[in-house]
């Protein structure tokens, strides 16, 4: 059956439940070459540029998780890490196009230094496939719209799989979970209403601050609004003096900070949001897999939220797909 969707980015939201398979499974087919690949390496160096810097944080805490040393870097900044570590660091890259000027870069300069290159893309063809030693394919089919969804939650995905590859098992129940989650998830947020904010505040702490800055990205690229993410702690830190009662705070993590942070919020007039939007279904989900769908409310808000606005979430007028 053929269904008609007004913007791009919806259906792209709406094919989650398959591309996160498609992305599971490349990673899967690759998970013997992933376990070779990593043994012996001293850590990893893990880059990409917007929603790609949110996956490679994401791939980050997993690897550290798992006892292997990993940090996230931005493309820009690869080059110290190179400089320190050298061919010792195993150097990961993310991005949905594969062409991102910076990303790219950083993996010259990476394959320069004999380094080896792993690379999660959603192009086969793609330059940073062609340095790449090892490439996971996303698999998820043409990303139209400007912001990233299907690929943002592929590249989750395929990074748990990374990961129970890396440790010699298999996460595909998990996967199987997830999937089957998706449209639950799509349809409980159908009905969702935008508040009117002048500012967003996303706070999240380890996983939950992946989701807190993914949603704020897609709030600024779609609806053109200013928002801001932070780890729960450090928003107590400095931004608290300056947030003020035409601010949504939208909180992602459930530890005892986050509800200080909830009430005084609340004290000064603020709208204070819960990141589930009161889904039962996320909410029965534990990190880091919960990741995978508490984006997916943010994605269809960020949209609507365009939508309310006047805007087209698919072309926002300064932003391009790929900034090559
Ligand atoms: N506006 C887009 C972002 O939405 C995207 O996340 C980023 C990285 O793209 P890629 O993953 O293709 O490297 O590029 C551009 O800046």
């Amino acid at each position: 059956m053929f269904i008609w969707f007004m913007y791009q980015m919806e259906e792209e939201i709406r094919s989650q439940s398959t591309s996160v398979r498609n992305a599971w499974e490349s990673a899967h087919r690759k998970s013997s070459e992933i376990q070779d690949m990593a043994s012996g390496a001293m850590g990893f160096v893990v880059s990409g540029s917007g929603t790609s810097f949110n996956a490679s944080l994401f791939l980050s805490l997993l690897l550290n998780d798992s006892g292997r040393p990993a940090v996230p870097v931005a493309p820009s900044e690869v080059g110290t890490y190179i400089r320190s570590l050298g061919r010792n660091a195993i150097y990961v890259f993310f991005s949905q196009s594969g062409e991102s000027r910076d990303t790219v870069r950083a993996a010259r300069e990476a394959a320069e230094s004999g380094a080896r290159i792993i690379s999660f893309t959603n192009s086969q063809e793609s330059t940073l496939s062609k340095l790449s030693d090892l490439e996971i394919y996303l698999s998820v089919g043409p990303e139209k719209a400007v912001a990233a969804t299907k690929s943002f939650t592929a590249m989750l995905m395929a990074s748990l799989e990374f990961c129970s590859a890396i440790q010699g098992s298999c996460s595909e129940a998990v996967m199987r979970k997830v999937a089957a989650s998706v449209g639950q998830v799509v349809g409980q947020a159908e009905n969702l209403q935008v508040v009117s904010a002048d500012n967003y505040i996303f706070l999240g702490s380890g996983y939950s601050y992946v989701t807190a800055r993914e949603a704020a990205l897609k709030l600024r690229e779609t609806a053109s609004v200013r928002t801001e993410a932070f780890i729960a702690q450090e928003f107590e830190h400095g931004y608290i003096q300056v947030a003020g009662s035409k601010d949504a705070v939208v909180t992602f993590s459930e530890d005892q900070v986050t509800a200080r942070i909830r009430e005084e919020c609340t004290s000064f007039g603020a709208q204070v949001l819960d990141g589930s939007l009161g889904s039962q279904v996320i909410r029965g989900f534990d990190y880091p897999e919960r990741c995978v769908l508490e984006i997916i409310p943010w994605q269809l808000y960020a949209m609507r939220l365009a939508q309310s606005r006047g805007l087209n979430p698919d072309r926002p007028d300064r932003l391009t797909k790929v900034l090559r």
